[in-house]
């Protein structure tokens, strides 16, 4: 019996040693792979990229099921091997991008994004778990890959491309695709691209719809000879804004990664001069032929007037990037903080809170005893609307003293909508409404989540 005892405790060591030399060999593995996918935080020279002058049997097995295709064959997968892709933006669109990239073998995958994840991001950006959060995307986005196929280089760039950076890094790369989310990123990918010969694979998606192109690409036009003018700022919907089904960016991501890989292999895009729209709803994609490259354009036309990279901020009339869209439409005295309103909600004062966001939104959260009334059926005046903001600011005025008017505090999610919402109702004529003070909540429940009630849900 102590011999059998002596005979498992030997044995019960031996494979304690075995784990501790297992852990060892992981926590080595873990700090080369952490080692391999360094994160820059500026532009920096690389190496030229030399490729593969032949496949291995490794890459024989590894991309055996891409290689049986005539359509790539050998030469083809030699071809990705020497050609280097710029992913500007790590999100909806660039992870599915970059992880179907580096699965074919490109030779080089730049991943760039100023940004950090968040939870938000999780259900449509596939290449940050949970455990990313708060990392940079860009790094999360390089780590992912690398543990996909470690034989791609991965250079994670921790920065916004912006004017001062864009060219010096664009003409690193053989092909840029733009998976950005906002107009100014949009003008400076496209002048870049085209100032440095560069051809650009951009998509978008937002809501269930998403849209594809190759700018600059054999002849065909550019972004700014489509749209040589941007866009008026408050018109632009982002994916905070409008919402997105995650799978939409996955489908129009793995749409870019199709296109990057015909280019790079040889194939060539048809995407040159056509536009592809996808309608998620309908599950239809739509080709629209594109108008060509215009003599006119401000950058490849035939007299440009971009001949650097200017301030795009500035030509847009909006930030490049999604994150502080905040409009300043109101003059101090219309408007309140979250606290203001939070003493008036105690204080019991008579007033109504009207909550000008999408019903859908409403469904999410609200504050008890508001009035939902969507910005876009004040826009529209719509009559059962109205009458309804008619009779709750009359019932109100039953608990006011003598002939005092209920006031009315606009709240929205962000305090943009709110604020047009104010101007529209100070507009309005007697008729429509009765004459009320109205006020806008400034930064809507997000800032009210933040500074008042941190259980109340943020979207
Ligand atoms: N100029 C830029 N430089 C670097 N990264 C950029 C630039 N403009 C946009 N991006 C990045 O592009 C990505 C766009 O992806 P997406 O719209 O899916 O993400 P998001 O901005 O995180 O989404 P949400 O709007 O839900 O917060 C973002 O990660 C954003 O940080
Ligand atoms: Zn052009």
């Amino acid at each position: 019996m102590a011999q059998e005892v002596c005979g498992l405790k030997a044995q019960l060591r031996e494979k304690e040693e075995e784990i501790a030399a297992l852990k060892n060999k992981l926590a080595q593995l873990e700090k080369s792979r952490a080692a391999s996918v360094e994160l820059h935080h500026r532009v920096m020279p690389l190496t030229p990229l030399t490729g593969k002058a032949a496949l291995s049997n490794e890459d024989i097995m590894r991309y055996s099921r891409q290689l049986l295709l005539p359509e790539l064959g050998v030469q083809g997968q030699l071809n990705l091997s020497k050609t280097s892709v710029l992913i500007v933006g790590c999100g909806g669109l660039g992870c599915p991008l970059a992880q179907y990239l580096a699965a074919a073998g490109v030779g080089r995958l730049g991943l760039l994004d100023y940004d950090e994840v968040e939870l938000s991001n999780l259900h449509r950006q596939v290449l940050h778990g949970e455990e990313n959060q708060g990392q940079a995307k860009a790094l999360s986005a390089a780590s992912a890959v690398q543990r996909l196929n470690s034989t791609v280089e991965c250079i994670p760039y921790h920065l916004q491309l912006s004017p001062e950076n864009a060219l010096q890094l664009i003409q690193q790369y053989d092909i840029v695709a733009d998976c950005s989310d906002n107009v100014p990123t949009r003008y400076l990918v496209n002048d870049a691209c085209v100032l440095s010969g560069k051809p650009l694979v951009s998509a978008s998606a937002l809501r269930m719809e998403g849209q594809l192109t190759v700018y600059n690409y054999h002849g065909g036009p550019c972004y700014r000879c489509l749209y040589p003018v941007p866009p008026p700022p408050e018109t632009v919907t982002n994916c905070s804004d409008g919402g997105v089904l995650g799978v939409v960016p996955g489908i129009m991501g793995c749409f870019q990664a199709l296109e990057v890989l015909k280019i790079a292999s040889g194939q060539g895009s048809s995407c040159g001069q056509q536009l592809v729209m996808f309608d998620a709803q309908d599950a239809r994609f739509r080709l629209i032929r594109l108008r060509p490259k215009q003599a006119s354009c401000a950058v490849c036309g035939e007299n440009p007037s971009v001949t650097r990279l200017v301030d795009y901020e500035a030509f847009c009339g909006s930030a490049a990037t999604d994150k502080c869209r905040k409009l300043n439409l109101l003059s101090k005295e219309q408007r309140i903080t979250v606290q203001d309103y939070k003493s008036i909600m105690d204080s019991a004062e008579p007033h109504l809170l009207l909550d000008v966001r999408p019903l859908v939104e409403v469904d999410i959260c609200h504050l008890p005893s508001s009035l939902n009334i969507p910005l876009s059926s004040l826009e529209e005046r719509k009559r059962e609307h109205l009458q309804l903001l008619r009779e709750r600011v009359s019932q109100l005025k039953h608990q006011m003293a003598g002939d005092c008017q209920p006031p009315v505090y606009v709240i929205c999610k962000q305090g943009n909508d709110s604020q047009k919402a104010v101007q529209i109702l100070e507009k309005m004529s007697g008729s429509e409404v009765d004459r009320v003070t109205v006020k806008d909540i400034c930064g809507g429940l997000t800032a009210w989540a933040r500074g008042i009630d941190r259980t109340f849900p943020q979207y």
